[in-house]
């Protein structure tokens, strides 16, 4: 699962892999597990960078070891050895417009990068981010006005996959 903060990656990771009979895991579960601390105090104590090195040995090694649902953290597919690990993969990039993360992240402090002016910072985001979605995505799940069931139904049918 890839696609913008908010958007419903964890959510809708949890029910498809309940609907598929499969297991589910999220990197950035991975890595509050791993560090003890949240994603945003590794943000404020190590910066940007030190945390995208740390998501992508966590995406690698989630690719590795996991075969069910995986919910990658919404700046994962910035890194282009990430990118390049999911070739192959069937990836699914849950999509939304702005007024829709509004509603779903609530713009809050815990998620730091968009802290700030968060409807700019969110625009901007998506601009850098856009093509990098459609890169890696093999279906493209829209998400607006949709509640998780529809959506992780939709996905089902963008995957062409049967039930467990
Ligand atoms: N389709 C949806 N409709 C409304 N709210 C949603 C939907 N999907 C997720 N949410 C809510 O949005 C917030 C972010 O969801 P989450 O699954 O954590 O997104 P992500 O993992 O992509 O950041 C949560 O509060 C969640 O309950
Ligand atoms: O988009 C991003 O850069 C981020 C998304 C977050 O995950 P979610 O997409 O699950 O919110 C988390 O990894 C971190 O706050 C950075
Ligand atoms: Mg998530």
């Amino acid at each position: 699962m890839v696609g913008p903060m908010g958007v419903g990656k964890s959510t809708v990771g949890q029910l498809l892999a309940e609907r598929l009979g499969v297991g589910y895991r999220d990197t950035d579960d991975d890595i509050v597990a791993a560090q003890g601390r949240t994603i945003a105090e590794i943000f404020v104590a190590e910066g940007e960078p030190v945390f995208r090195a740390i998501e992508k040995a966590a995406v690698r090694r989630a690719l590795a070891e996991h075969g069910g649902v995986l919910a990658l953290g919404g700046g994962a597919i910035l890194d282009a050895d990430t990118r390049a690990l999911l070739a192959g993969q069937r990836v699914v990039y849950l999509s939304m417009d702005v007024e829709e993360a509004v509603k779903r992240t609530g713009f809050n402090a815990a998620r730091p990068l968009l802290a700030v002016n968060p409807r700019k910072q969110w625009r901007e985001l998506m601009e850098a981010r856009r093509h990098l979605y459609e890169e890696v995505a093999t279906a493209v799940v829209p998400t607006d006005g949709r509640t998780p069931e529809e959506v992780t139904q939709a996905a089902l049918d963008a995957l062409e996959l049967k039930e467990a």
